[in-house]
């Protein structure tokens, strides 16, 4: 296994300290998240369920044999564990990068506890050298295109990927992003636009990273 896959799987394995007793557990969605579904299959037996954030973590649950409830039927999200796919100190962070960050941002702002797992390799000083990932209603995405490229970014079209909600994601490349949260508050008011992947003005919790000589490092927000 690379570093990079035990820093996740450390980072996943840590944060099922993290699941209460009896709880309905927020679930994201990637690699790393699928290290922590497999780690929370342990503990099905201890937890009420979970509610999900993408068509695909919901299959690796329901896999496992853990019930996964609908958001509406649910009044809290006591923790929810996701990963990420740059973090800064202030626990900022970018998502997107698997294509479910609507349903992310729906759960983390739910969510009591927002935990973050990532191998070290995520956290960052300065957000935006991983293409910033923007869900866009197809009909607007060459309107929203012209937007980002008004503000410096270079957006680029993950052709042939569709969301869960049945929307398209731009990706915008060539962006450092210094005012995280004023940023996504600016793209947030752009018409069309769904989802923006930055998670600022709801940022985690706590960052757990692994690290690559097998330990983990954990940042309070
Ligand atoms: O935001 C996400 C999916 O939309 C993921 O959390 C992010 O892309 C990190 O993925 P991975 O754990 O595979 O590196």
């Amino acid at each position: 296994m690379s570093n990079t896959e035990q820093g996740k799987k450390l980072a996943a394995q840590a944060a099922i300290e993290y699941v209460p007793a009896g709880s309905i557990v927020g679930v994201g969605t990637g690699s790393t998240v699928n290290y922590f579904i497999d780690e929370l299959a342990k503990i099905k037996n201890r937890i009420e369920g979970a509610v999900s954030s993408s068509e695909a973590s919901t299959q690796r649950l329901k896999d496992h044999g853990i019930e996964v409830f609908d958001l509406n039927s649910v009044d809290s999200v006591p923790v929810y564990i996701d990963g990420a796919d740059e973090s800064n100190e202030n626990l900022q962070l970018i998502k997107g990068g698997g294509g479910a960050l609507t349903r992310e941002k729906i759960i983390a702002q739910m969510a009591k506890k927002f935990v973050c797992i990532a191998d070290e390799t995520k956290l960052v000083d300065v957000l935006g050298a991983f293409p910033l990932p923007v869900e866009v209603i197809p009909m607007a995405r060459s309107m929203i295109a012209r937007e980002l490229v008004k503000r410096g970014g270079q957006p680029v079209y993950r052709d042939g990927f569709v969301t869960d909600n049945g929307n398209q994601i731009l990706d915008v490349h060539n962006l450092r992003i210094m005012e995280p949260a004023k940023l996504e508050t600016e793209l947030n008011d752009l018409p069309g636009v769904v989802t923006v992947g930055i998670f600022a003005l709801r940022p985690a919790d706590v960052l757990i990273l692994g690290t690559a000589d097998g330990d983990i490092r954990k940042i309070d927000g």
